[in-house]
């Protein structure tokens, strides 16, 4: 934190003073103070509902289901929303229409749609369906990653390397995925030297960001600072991202730990959707609703509007049939 304060700047929004932080060649961040922490004054949101959200329930729910929810986020102030996973039917009924759904979604000039590709046959199937980006997923927990995908961690890299090497030809930008960031449902904790390990074979392979997952939600602000310390020796903070799920009800004191400690991309599902079918006992995803209010009433910009974003937690619950995570949205409801 107290390395880079290139710049101080004045926000008349806020009142509060903006600091440029960056090195070297990272391009320069904007941060504010806000009591005793700085924190971005921009986090990137990355919608995951239609693919983290909707793999693990057990009724397949529509294609038209699904394309009609990334349709109404695409009109929400998202700029990424990822859209489907081309992974294996067998292992993952639900995303057996990623090709329909890819194909069959409104594409917004402002907004990414990328697709997760677990390996070459995954990344070819998402470029015959129009994919533009995909995301690889590895995991610091060797059991977990057997589980997942049916591979040691060191198997997995050899898989990514061709994605990503094939992905550069196309010019295919590729995130990258930590699971198991902060515990594993099979190993229990995780060193944090375990998933710099991952992190970084990730981010030096060529992803453009690492997503670090707290796959089971059992982190906690403790853990999550030791994690990132150990990590952002050597992966840039610019190049981080949190994903929590929120089990312990410890998610946004996470986010709030990561955002202290420089990173600027929150990972959420809209309606707190979601849990990963190879992590028993893994919760919906921390709530695009509720990030967005801590964000906005911290005086942090995301693009995204609450607003509407309540609206499409509604459709996708009634869709389903099914309460809403969000508190936000909750509270909202009550206040109808
Ligand atoms: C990775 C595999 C495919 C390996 O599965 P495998 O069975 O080991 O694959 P294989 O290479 O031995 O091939 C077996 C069969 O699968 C086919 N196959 C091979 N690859 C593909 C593919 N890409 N798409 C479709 N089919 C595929 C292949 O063609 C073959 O077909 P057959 O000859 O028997 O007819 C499998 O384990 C799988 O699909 N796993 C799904 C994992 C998954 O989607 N997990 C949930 C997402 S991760 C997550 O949620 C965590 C995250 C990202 O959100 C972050 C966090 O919270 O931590």
């Amino acid at each position: 934190m107290q390395n880079v304060k290139d710049s101080l700047l004045h926000c008349h929004r806020l009142d509060k003073p903006i600091f440029r932080r960056g090195s070297g060649n990272d391009p320069l961040i904007s941060f504010q103070s806000l009591g005793a922490h700085e924190y971005p004054e921009f986090v990137k949101i990355v919608e995951v509902g239609p693919r983290d959200g909707l793999q693990n329930e057990k009724e397949i729910v529509p294609t038209e289901v699904k394309v009609q929810l990334i349709d109404r986020l695409s009109d929400t102030g998202l700029s990424v929303i990822e859209a489907t996973s081309f992974v294996s039917s067998k292992w993952v009924p639900q995303m057996a229409d990623h090709t329909e759904v890819l194909q069959g979604i409104r594409k917004s000039p402002n907004v990414r749609y990328p697709v997760l590709t677990p390996n070459m046959h995954g990344f070819q199937n998402a470029l015959a369906a129009g994919a533009t980006e995909v995301a690889v997923f590895g995991s610091a927990s060797e059991t977990f990653s057997r589980k997942n995908i049916n591979c040691s961690i060191d198997e997995s890299m050899l898989r990514f390397e061709e994605v990503l090497n094939a992905a550069k030809d196309q010019q295919i930008p590729v995130r990258g995925y930590v699971s198991c960031a902060l515990g594993c449902p099979h190993e229990g904790p995780i060193d944090p030297s375990k998933v710099t390990e991952v992190a970084k074979r990730l981010y030096e392979m060529g992803c453009y960001e690492v997503s670090l997952g707290d796959t089971v939600g059992v982190g906690t602000p403790g853990s999550m600072a030791a994690m990132l310390r150990s990590v952002t020796r050597e992966v840039p903070c610019r190049a981080l991202a949190v994903h929590c799920h929120d089990t312990y009800g410890q998610a946004l004191a996470n986010i709030l730990t990561a955002l202290q400690m420089g990173v600027c991309v929150v990972d959420s599902a809209v309606a707190g959707l979601g849990g990963c079918p190879y992590a028993q006992g893994s919760s919906g995803n921390v709530s695009t609703e509720d990030v967005l209010y801590m964000l906005h009433g911290m005086g942090i910009q995301t693009g995204v509007d609450l607003s509407k974003m309540i609206a499409v937690g509604d459709f996708i619950c009634h869709s389903l049939n099914r309460k809403t995570n969000s508190r936000v949205a909750q509270a909202r409801g009550s206040q109808l």
